[in-house]
């Protein structure tokens, strides 16, 4: 699996204008690769997810191309998608667990769901049980009703359902954000186990939590206002960062880095609106390095193998 993102540009139309959600979204995934994706909140990281399986009425592909295996994703064609979705990608989306139908048995939803998608229950059953056990649940879990089940269990059947057709890439969206803290670890590590027995090819978690992210994610992109700061290895992301942005929102957490007797910093200001973003870097404003040349956009280059970050001052480190 490998998936190209490039110049990638969705609006939402909006009756004061279109909000710049994705002004220009470039990145790849590798074939295995579980990607991070951090960021303030509205920077446009769930706008991106959807973005890779379903934009709803209010969204608009303003530009650029997804690819998936090589092959082009007709992300603009609702029509055209149907067949990908579920059993190319998939997502887990932000609350799927509260959404899931309360009048429902869990196992009557998960057959209807099935069939929804042209598979027949039965060819997946034996599949459906080893992967609920895998997460920890017993097969009958399949005969309660949703308000019968935690928070914990209930994701992990959204889990399980999301994953059940081995979709190449799976975009997880704060799947872990209503959970408390052990539970957030265990199904965190439900999906890097999914990844590794490969019922998924390659995985885009979306979080507010870098340091949970941190623990799992062998890469990580951070967004700001639209547009990629930077991404890298997690691992470099987090002793390395190159953006200055990364490095604010990583000395604003706790979790992550050595914090250790350090103050904790909050970023000042807020991020620009995107009905009508500045222009060049959208960070700028808020930017303790910021310089002349930060009014045109830096471009996202390779300032090591597969560590990739727009910022002008970083270009010339
Ligand atoms: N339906 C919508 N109509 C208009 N603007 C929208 C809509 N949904 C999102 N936006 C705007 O698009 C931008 C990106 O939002 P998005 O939800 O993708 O961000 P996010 O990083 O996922 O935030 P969060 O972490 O809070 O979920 C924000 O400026 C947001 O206000």
């Amino acid at each position: 699996m490998s998936l190209q993102v490039n110049d990638l540009k969705v609006h939402y139309r909006t009756l004061r204008g279109n909000v710049h959600a994705l002004d220009g979204v470039t990145f790849s995934l590798e074939d295995g690769e579980i990607m991070g994706l951090a960021g303030e909140s509205g920077c446009g990281k769930s706008t991106l997810g959807k973005s890779l399986i379903r934009l709803d009425s209010r969204m608009h592909h303003a530009g650029g191309s997804v690819r998936l295996d090589g092959r082009e994703m007709p992300i603009a064609d609702d029509k055209a998608m149907v067949p990908l979705r579920f059993h190319e990608v998939s997502l887990i989306p932000q609350y799927a667990m509260s959404a899931l139908n309360p009048t429902r048995r869990i196992g009557r939803m998960i057959d209807e769901l099935l069939r929804a998608r042209g598979v027949r229950p039965a060819d997946k059953a034996d599949e459906l049980r080893r992967r609920l056990e895998l997460v920890g649940l017993e097969p009958d879990v399949l005969r309660r009703f949703p308000i019968e089940l935690s928070g914990g269990m209930k994701q992990r059947v959204v889990m399980v359902l999301s994953t059940l057709l081995d979709p190449s890439l799976l975009i997880a969206d704060e799947v872990t954000s209503a959970l408390d803290v052990s539970t957030q670890r265990s199904v965190a590590e439900s999906l890097v186990e999914f990844r590794d027995r490969g019922y998924v090819r390659s995985m885009v978690f979306v979080t507010h939590d870098v340091s949970l992210v941190y623990q799992i994610a062998d890469t990580i992109m951070v967004m700001y206002a639209g547009h990629v700061a930077e991404k890298g290895p997690a691992a470099s992301i987090v002793s390395e960062p190159r953006h200055p942005y990364t490095r604010m929102l990583l000395s604003a957490l706790p979790e992550v880095g050595s914090t250790s007797g350090e103050r904790l910093q909050g970023i000042p200001g807020t991020p620009p609106g995107l009905l009508d973003p500045p222009t060049g870097c959208r960070f700028r404003a808020r930017c303790p390095m910021a310089f002349d040349k930060c009014v045109e956009r830096p471009p996202l280059v390779e300032t090591a193998p597969g560590h990739w970050s727009a910022c002008w001052k970083t270009g010339e480190e």
